[in-house]
């Protein structure tokens, strides 16, 4: 039996359908944020990071905040259907003004980019930016003198770092097969790799 949804969701779906989705993944520190808002300012995408809303659900006090604060604390990956209700929600209201999207942090395994593909739509493209473990240390240790993010230590990079290698391989495998991924190295300067980001952006517009 199908699900059955309003006419206003069906709409939405359909919106959501047409609307330039790209997927923004990368270990920690590798410079997601960093590449996001320099995308935004130039091409004017919505851009979601699911850390973020993450963080701001763990800020709200609410039931699932307090059920995913430790998990993220320890640099573990919080459960497909609380990261995607919250990464939908977010679109929903945003696809009325936007030009695209950029997922920031997601997916993060196989299973939740077949989730995402189901309950929204297929991407645009897969951007992956790639550099070392021991860049992305350096810059997370680096950052952590000002982001005061819990996870922003020692012992928790080595776990997040850890959890990015071994979830985001098969991920790489799935997209590369399907054409969708596009690979941006981001040991530079960030305004190389960004020009780099924009060669690719510039080719699905
Ligand atoms: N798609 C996701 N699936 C599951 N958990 C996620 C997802 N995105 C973020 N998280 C959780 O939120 C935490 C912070 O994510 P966020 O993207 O801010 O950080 P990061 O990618 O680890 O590093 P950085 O902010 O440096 O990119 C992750 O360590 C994980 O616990
Ligand atoms: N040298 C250099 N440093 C960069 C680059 N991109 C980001 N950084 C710095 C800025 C931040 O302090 C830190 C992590 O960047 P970020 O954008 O928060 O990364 P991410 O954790 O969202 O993937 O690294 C980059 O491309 N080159
Ligand atoms: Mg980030």
């Amino acid at each position: 039996m199908g699900i059955c949804v309003s006419s206003d969701e069906k709409a939405e779906r359909e919106k959501l359908k047409k609307t330039k989705i790209i997927f923004v993944i990368g270990g920690p520190g590798s410079g997601k944020g960093t590449q996001c808002e320099k995308i935004v300012a130039k091409y004017g995408f919505t851009h979601l990071s699911t850390g973020d809303l993450l963080r701001a659900e763990v800020a709200s006090n609410s039931p699932t905040g307090s059920q995913i604060k430790d998990i993220m604390q320890n640099g573990y990956l919080v459960p497909l259907e609380i990261v995607l209700k919250l990464l939908r929600n977010a679109m929903l209201q945003k696809i009325n003004t936007c030009k695209g999207f950029l997922i920031d942090g997601y997916p993060r395994e196989i299973k939740q980019g077949l989730e995402f593909e189901k309950m929204i739509a297929p991407p645009t493209i897969v951007l992956i930016i790639t550099c070392s473990a021991d860049t992305m240390k350096q810059r997370i240790m680096k950052r952590a003198a000002t982001s005061s993010r819990a996870d922003d230590n020692e012992a928790t990079i080595v776990n997040r770092l850890e959890t990015y290698f071994r979830s985001t391989d098969p991920i790489i495998a799935y997209y590369e097969k399907r054409g969708l991924l596009r690979k941006v190295p981001a040991e530079g300067d960030a305004d190389v790799v960004f020009n780099e980001c924009c060669k690719v952006i510039d080719i699905i517009l």
